[in-house]
């Protein structure tokens, strides 16, 4: 059903698509720059076509387009020099994928994608005649084979960026290829309904054109009715003059008609006007046998007295047309003949074509199946011929017209175009948005993920600083203060008075650990640890691993008695633990106490007389606590 394919000199689909086969090649040949170059100037030459596909006809003209075509290449036309739309498009999106190449950023898989859209919908138009485009036309097979191949040499190239690449590109392409495909199926409902319109209209012109010829002529038999009638009121038949008097106006009224004569009873002529040279020779001829084809209308009205009309024929002047014959009385109810009236055929086409432009539009006038004229150009679509009947002669006439592909290229609308071309310009727009939203997205991700890690590692980073900064200044079996905690501690107290410091020291703790394992002899002096611990914190102290099986408890403010009252209830928390040698004896502990009352603080003197006082107390037989006053 295509208007006209393109013919003679070029096929710019197959022009196009080598072009852009030979930048293909180019890129496998690892030539960018020539590639590039190619397909840009693919591009270019593809673009004028575009445009006449969308801008209206009231900025350029067809016959413009037609005018370029041939000052490009005289007896070429517009078709010789642009491709069907849609593989316009095609071609133009596959231009476009192969100057941004492997870039999803440019959206490279995403004009293939809509190129892809573009093969298909011309693949659906050459098999489904309701999808094609009837005023343009249809891209052929033979030109969709080699698009097809070019489509999947751009598909397999990016096809590996498309994999490396599908979290980001996965969503915008699949949400911009739903928009292209709306486009689509909404230019298409557009086209659909323009050729609806466009078919109307030039359905109605052509009843319009019937109607009026058919409703002419219907006119003019009436008023050849009334001249008929005008002779009852004559009392004898007309003369001749007569005759001619009453015909002329009539005639003079009718442009189409040959002649209006009077046929006798016996279908001899009697008058006929004018009287020219032609038809002064008709005078006296018999009808009947002159004129056979007339025969069965003749009698009709001669005989039966009816109104009659013949098919075309061919008249006695030796043209073609029609005859009405409408019987004759006078006065009386006197039947004088019947009154002919003559149609040409050619003055019936003439009043034709002077109310349409035969140049634009192709007429065909019908009587059954045989053609009786034919005028306008030949370059027309079948797909938008209308029919009419026109109500003369015994088988009515049919009309066919049918516009010229001038006339169909000048008035189709160009809104399913533009809404197809502006449609995948916004899908691909969408895409570029999309992707760069999702890229952006995909990289905060990123950022946020390396953040929190970032984050996670510097807080693991501090918890172990911590606990090097804890196990600096505490025992790890113990978690007690370690003797450079204590150090410190000690040396805070330089002001503090009285200041208690006592040396504690397990008694035979050795034999624990000899007979019981060192497990259960850390797990005594955990337990003392705790016991201390407690102790300490209550008094206000602080009770700390001094080294081995000893600690040493320190008491800020605390004077010698209250340091015994310590000293003694750390002894007793002891008991209360219950911790025993493998013998049963209990474990105890040996105390070594000195305060310095007053005075500067010497923490090594402090240190050395809580030692002695242990030392004493281990002599005396362990299991005591021994203070030593401060020197001096
Ligand atoms: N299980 C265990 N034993 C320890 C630890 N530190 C030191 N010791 C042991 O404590 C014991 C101390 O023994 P000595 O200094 O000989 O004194 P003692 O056996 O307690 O006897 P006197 O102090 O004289 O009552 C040694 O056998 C050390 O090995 C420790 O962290 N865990």
């Amino acid at each position: 059903a295509g208007l006209s394919q393109s013919t003679g000199f070029s096929n710019p689909t197959l022009v196009s698509t080598l072009a852009l086969t030979l930048a293909k090649l180019a890129w496998l040949c690892h030539w960018p720059t020539l590639a590039r170059c190619i397909a840009a100037v693919t591009l270019a030459c593809l673009t004028p076509g575009l445009l006449s596909h969308l801008l209206p006809e009231y900025w350029i003209t067809t016959s413009h387009w037609q005018a370029i075509a041939a000052w490009l290449q005289p007896g070429t036309r517009l078709e010789d020099w642009r491709a069907p739309l849609q593989a316009t498009l095609c071609l133009i999106l596959l231009s476009g994928a192969q100057l941004t190449g492997r870039r999803a950023e440019l959206g490279s898989s995403m004009l293939i994608g809509l190129a892809l859209l573009m093969w298909l919908a011309q693949l659906g138009a050459s098999l489904i005649p309701a999808m094609q485009w009837i005023i343009d036309h249809e891209a052929t097979p033979a030109e969709l084979v080699p698009i097809g191949l070019l489509l999947i040499a751009h598909a397999l190239r990016v096809g590996g960026t498309f994999m490396a690449e599908r979290k980001m590109l996965d969503r915008p392409l699949s949400i911009a290829l739903l928009l292209g495909v709306l486009t689509l199926a909404f230019s298409q409902h557009l086209k659909f309904l323009e050729d609806r319109r466009l078919h109307s209209v030039l359905k109605q012109e052509n009843h319009r054109l019937a109607a009026n010829l058919s409703g002419e002529i219907l006119n003019h038999l009436d008023a050849m009715r009334r001249f008929v009638n005008s002779w009852r009121l004559v009392d004898s038949p007309p003369g001749a003059d007569e005759w001619s008097m009453m015909a002329g106006p009539l005639y003079r009224d009718f442009g189409y008609l040959v002649n209006i004569a009077l046929v006798e009873p016996g279908s001899r002529i009697r008058y006929v006007y004018p009287m020219d040279a032609v038809n002064r020779r008709l005078l006296g001829i018999e009808l009947s046998e002159r004129q056979p084809a007339g025969r069965t209308a003749q009698r009709r009205a001669l005989i039966g007295r009816q109104e009659a009309v013949t098919n075309v024929i061919p008249l006695l002047q030796g043209r073609y047309g029609i005859i009405y014959y409408l019987p004759t009385y006078i006065a009386g109810g006197r039947f004088i003949g019947a009154s002919a009236m003559v149609l040409s055929l050619q003055a019936l086409t003439d009043t034709l074509t002077r109310a349409i432009d035969t140049q634009r539009t192709r007429l065909e006038l019908h009587q059954g199946a045989e053609s009786l004229a034919l005028l306008g150009p030949d370059d027309v679509n079948d797909a938008w011929s209308n029919t009419a009947p026109i109500h003369i002669g015994d088988t009515p006439l049919t009309l066919t017209t049918q516009p010229s592909r001038q006339r169909l290229l000048e008035y189709h609308a160009r809104l399913p175009a533009v809404s197809l071309t502006t449609g995948l310009a916004l899908s691909y727009l969408l895409f570029l948005v999309l992707f760069s939203h999702r890229r952006l997205a995909i990289q905060h991700q990123h950022l946020h993920d390396s953040h929190r890690r970032l984050s996670q590692e510097i807080e693991a980073r501090g918890r172990l600083q911590e606990e090097v900064e804890w196990m600096a200044r505490h025992d790890e079996l113990t978690g007690l203060p370690n003797r450079r905690m204590l150090m410190e501690t000690l040396k805070a107290q330089h002001e503090t008075r009285p200041l208690c410091v006592m040396i504690c020291d397990l008694d035979h703790f050795k034999r624990i650990n000899d007979s019981l394992g060192h497990l259960k002899g850390d797990e005594y002096l955990k337990c003392l640890g705790a016991q201390g611990a407690a102790i300490a914190n209550q008094a206000g102290g602080l009770f700390a691993r001094y080294g081995g099986e000893e600690f040493i408890l320190l008491l800020p403010n605390c004077d010698t008695v209250r340091g015994l009252q310590v000293a003694e209830a750390l002894n007793a928390a002891l008991r209360s633990a219950d911790l025993k040698h493998h013998d049963g004896t209990a474990l105890t502990l040996s105390i070594g106490m000195t305060t310095l009352e007053q005075g500067p603080l010497n923490i090594a003197t402090l240190m050395q007389v809580a030692d002695m006082a242990l030392y004493r107390a281990k002599a005396q037989g362990r299991n005591r606590v021994v203070s030593a006053p401060m020197p001096g």
